[in-house]
């Protein structure tokens, strides 16, 4: 049996088991994740969130290789048990995690690097919480048709990898929106190799106002079903948003989701656009758990 003192915490309700384990001690089993993940038997969460020295795991190296002052990695799991490269807001509640625990300062201007799967990822605070900068993107995947459960037909969706694999779906009503039953995980063809997460969007009316564009989306995640809030889910619906837009469209935007409202923010840097993420992070309680 191994003790774990963890920490509940969520953003924009997606919510996370998150513990410190900084020498790098306890790799839990998949099964071992599925278990405090679940909501009847287990904490219930979307994902763990484990804090380890980068210096103490493998995946940390690389981090460690791109910034030196990448000192805690970011060891995320799906409530399946399955590995992601990235979670957005994960990030935040991590951030926030580290910052109540005293293992990492953040001052306002400061930057605190953190290591993930998909390089170390730069986060600060922001006027809605923290906001972290999810680095370069690619459209990647093409175009597979989707098809959600209680939607009459297969819709094209456009992939796209912020770190993670996501294909992102237009819809042209709320309603259609409040239909899809996303607790079946939508159909893809093709059915990616490493799987996606799935995002169904609508345009806000207006799409564009004061210079910031709006879209309200539900994702089904890979690994987790239907979640509250995908971070990366929201980027990647933003990024959607503005290429089916088109020229002068907006490089700010908000995205409603059902746990509240992130911001996304596109800008130019030395290595290419990248994009950033905003939003609240809250740790809710405290425990103990043997696993
Ligand atoms: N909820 C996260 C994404 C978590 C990983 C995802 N389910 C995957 O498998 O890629 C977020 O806020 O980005």
């Amino acid at each position: 049996m191994t003790t774990i003192a963890f920490t509940k915490g969520q953003g924009t309700g997606n919510d996370f088991v998150l513990f410190a384990d900084p020498e790098g001690e306890t790799d839990l089993t998949a099964a071992q994740v599925a278990a405090i993940c679940d909501r009847h038997f287990g904490v219930g969460a979307d994902g763990i969130l484990r804090a380890v020295r980068s210096s103490n795991l493998e995946a940390g190296a690389a981090a460690l290789a791109e910034d030196p002052d990448a000192e805690w990695f970011m060891d995320y799991r799906n409530a399946d048990g399955s590995i992601a490269e990235m979670c957005g807001n994960g990030i935040r509640v991590f951030t926030r995690f580290l910052l109540e625990n005293e293992l990492a300062t953040l001052s306002p201007g400061e930057t605190l690097p953190i290591g993930t799967r998909s390089g170390v990822r730069d986060v600060q605070l922001a006027t809605d919480g923290f906001s972290a900068d999810l680095g370069r993107w690619k459209l990647d995947g093409g175009e597979p048709l989707v098809r959600a459960k209680e939607l009459p037909v297969a819709r094209p969706g456009l992939g796209i990898n912020v770190g993670n694999p996501h294909v992102v779906v237009a819809l042209a009503t709320e309603e259609e929106l409040e239909e899809a039953d996303l607790a079946y995980a939508p159909l893809l063809d093709p059915v990616p190799e490493n799987g996606a997460n799935v995002e169904f969007m609508v345009a806000a009316d207006p799409l564009v106002s004061d210079g910031v564009g709006h879209v309200r989306m539900r994702v089904h995640e890979r690994g987790s079903g239907e979640t509250l809030s995908c971070g990366t889910g929201a980027v990647a619906t933003a990024l959607a948003a503005r290429y089916w837009a088109g020229e002068g469209a907006p490089n700010q935007w908000r995205v409603d989701v059902a746990g509240g409202r992130v911001g996304v923010r596109m800008f130019p840097t030395q290595e290419g656009e990248h994009v950033s993420l905003s939003g609240p992070a809250e740790l809710v309680f405290s425990g103990v758990l043997e696993v």
